[in-house]
């Protein structure tokens, strides 16, 4: 069997060096010609999987290890009978990592406690409940707007998007691209949307670009200057609009899932569901491959105020501004569209909350809650 995989999946060897033959490419450079006698195809985000890649060739199966499947012509591989799996879930965690790293970074700098913010979450799937969840653990208020759910569900706890608006301080994007059909996301934040948003409002984009009128927001920064903003994704990936990435506050280049532990499950879900595909079983296990993080644990000696005490955690294993920063480093010197597929591929170690374990003693009981909370392992010890 023949494999074509995208350069920067991790531990392809690993997981599919037994099925057959391995070639690698980065995702923007798959041909028709390069994908036209392999019989597997398992690609990342950035590639277009449709008639134009694959009409003609012998692909049989098709995984993403991504979430987002917007880059996938699903109609298509249907006609074609070309089997199909993408990796739902796999890189949430670290997503809601990015988006708390984010705000406890704004926190800081706009010297306000997110536990007395109302926190705006449009899209309440993986992502955007799991960010729910913890954001529930500091006390923050949360508003959720997610019709598709509200409708399947019938939930009348969630609010429509203008209401939402209306009322968050901070506003999370965390829909997926979808441009058709009852409940569509393209520019769902638009022009007349984003000047409503009240002055000081927190905007964090961790979705897809374009969820959000990206030419808009750049006016409203430019003409207003009154928000802060976050964006993770943009329209025009990998050639970025310049102005807008001068005037966000955060700015990084579509690395908010791109932990390791978030890649690799992203990988071994397609592992698995080639293998059902092929009704072989699947042996190899993430557990047995996963590489032991390089900070396993930190010990709060003592009591410690919970707030400097969970930021400490946060920053001691993610703090967003290294890839703020890493990011810049990269563009000035390759240029905005290098750049941003270069620092993606060469993209740091990067380890989940959920990788750190937190040893507290027991009189430290008011800090449980929320470092357990915010996804890191709890030991406790005794007095
Ligand atoms: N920045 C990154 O690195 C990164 C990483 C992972 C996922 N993503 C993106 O984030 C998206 C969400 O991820 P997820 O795992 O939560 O996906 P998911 O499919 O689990 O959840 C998406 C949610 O959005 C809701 N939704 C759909 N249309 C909506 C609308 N018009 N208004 C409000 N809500 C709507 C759906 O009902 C669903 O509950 C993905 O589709 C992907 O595009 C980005
Ligand atoms: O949809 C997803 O899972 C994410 O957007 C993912 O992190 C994208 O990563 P990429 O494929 O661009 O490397």
């Amino acid at each position: 069997m023949r494999i074509l995989v995208d350069q920067n999946v991790p531990l392809a060897e690993e997981f599919f060096a037994d099925l057959g033959e391995i070639t690698r490419m980065p995702g923007r450079e798959m041909t028709r010609e390069a994908v036209r006698d392999k019989d597997v195809l398992i690609v990342r985000s950035i590639t277009p999987v449709n008639a134009e890649l694959l009409e003609g060739s012998r692909v049989k199966f098709v995984g993403t290890c991504t979430i987002g499947t917007d880059h996938v012509d699903l109609a298509y591989l249907r006609d074609k009978r070309i089997a199909f799996a993408s990796a739902p879930g796999s890189n949430a965690d670290s997503v809601v990592d990015y988006v708390l790293s984010s705000l406890l970074v704004l926190a800081e700098e706009e010297d306000f406690a997110l536990a007395r913010r109302t926190v705006g979450i449009v899209g309440a799937g993986n992502v955007g409940n799991r960010l729910w969840q913890r954001l529930q653990e500091l006390g923050a208020r949360c508003l959720i707007c997610d019709p598709p759910r509200a409708d399947a569900e019938g939930r009348s706890d969630f609010v429509d998007i203008d209401t939402l608006i209306e009322q968050a301080d901070i506003v999370c994007l965390h829909t997926p691209l979808v441009r058709d059909g009852d409940h569509p996301t393209y520019h769902l934040m638009d022009a007349a949307r984003i000047e409503t948003l009240r002055p000081g409002t927190v905007l964090i984009n961790a979705g897809r670009g374009a969820c959000l009128d990206n030419a808009a927001l750049s006016h409203r920064l430019e003409s207003r200057g009154d928000l802060r903003t976050v964006l993770d994704v943009w329209e025009n990936e990998p050639a970025i609009d310049e102005t807008l990435y001068s005037l966000v506050d955060i700015a990084t280049p579509h690395i908010a899932g791109h932990s390791l532990d978030g890649k690799m499950r992203g990988t071994e879900l397609i592992y698995q569901a080639l293998m059902e595909h092929f009704g072989l079983p699947a042996r190899r296990k993430l557990g047995q491959i996963k590489p032991e993080p390089w900070l396993h644990k930190v010990v709060l000696t003592a009591w410690a105020p919970p707030l400097e005490a969970l930021a400490l955690c946060v920053r001691a294993c993610y703090d967003v501004r290294r890839d703020m920063v890493g990011f810049e480093r990269y563009r000035r010197r390759l240029g905005m569209a290098t750049a941003f597929d270069r620092y993606r591929a060469e993209y740091p170690v990067r380890r989940e909350f959920s990788t750190l374990r937190v040893d507290l003693k027991k009189n430290n009981a008011g800090l449980r809650d929320v470092i357990e909370g915010f996804g890191f392992k709890l030991k406790l010890a005794g007095k």
